[in-house]
């Protein structure tokens, strides 16, 4: 018999989209663990490891409140399950992690289109996107990575929006010779993002959306201290 797809999940909650293009959407967030990409400055880094000492039970993950390295195994029908045992509301599905798309998500997408939502993933781009094409693909692009990692150009193509996190006007540059690849229609939308509401980054965000035309992301939720 097949082995049923299984996940890897840090956590999960319900909570307002703070980001991007779907900023305000009710959303049922379904972080993935694991991500070997070592961004210096990510907000989740309790995410990055597989470590099989940290596995535990589903309800050990619902029952904690902060971040853990903590993460639990499931099947998608028990994801489903545990969603109606929480009676969340939300329509949208946000995927992240970690690096959601170390796994591949097309059977995840699609049972959660069958069951009504919509869904939407967050990835760095540097692993193949395995969704279904309904999935809205944010690529929050990341370049020159200790290890090798770098964005892959399929993923700015597959991106419906582009979301880069900057501090520094090297960050800019990062992103415009990427966005030589964006050749698709229609174009993606592209989002700076500051990073960790720093007063400068927001500053240098605001000035490069301004000449460029570009949109700035807040991460809204921070400011208003939801999850
Ligand atoms: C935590 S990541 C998880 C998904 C995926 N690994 C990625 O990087 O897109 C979710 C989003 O948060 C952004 N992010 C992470 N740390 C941040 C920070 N300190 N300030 C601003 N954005 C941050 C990422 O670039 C990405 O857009
Ligand atoms: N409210 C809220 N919006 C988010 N958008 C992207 C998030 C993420 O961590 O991927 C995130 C998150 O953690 N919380
Ligand atoms: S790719 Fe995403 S999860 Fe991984 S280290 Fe960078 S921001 Fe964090
Ligand atoms: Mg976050």
């Amino acid at each position: 018999m097949q082995t049923p797809t299984e996940y890897k999940i840090n956590e999960v909650f319900e909570s307002i989209q703070g980001e991007g293009a779907l900023t305000g959407v009710p959303s049922i967030f379904v972080r993935l663990q694991g991500c070997p990409v070592g961004c210096a400055w990510c907000d989740t880094k309790h995410t990055w490891t597989l470590d099989e000492q940290f596995q535990v039970s589903s309800e050990q993950v619902m029952a904690e409140s902060g971040e853990s390295e903590n993460w639990f195994a499931t099947s998608i029908e028990q994801l489903l399950n545990l969603f109606d045992r929480h009676q969340y509301q939300a329509k949208n599905i946000i995927l992240t992690g970690g690096e959601p798309c170390m796994y591949d998500l097309r059977p995840l997408c699609k049972a959660l289109f069958d069951k009504g939502y919509t869904v939407s993933v967050e990835t760095s781009g540097t692993y193949e996107i395995k969704v279904t094409p309904e999935t809205w693909v944010t690529v929050s692009p990341k370049v020159d990575m200790k290890g090798g990692f770098k964005v892959r150009e399929d993923a700015i193509l597959r991106a419906n929006e582009i979301k880069h996190p900057v501090a520094m006007e090297k960050h800019i540059e990062e992103l415009e010779n990427l966005l030589v690849w964006a050749t698709q229609i229609p174009a993606p939308l592209v989002y700076l993002q500051p990073i960790s509401q720093q007063k400068r980054a927001t500053e240098l965000a605001v000035k490069t959306c301004i000449a460029k035309n570009w949109r700035l992301s807040l991460q809204t939720h921070k400011f208003i201290g939801i999850e």
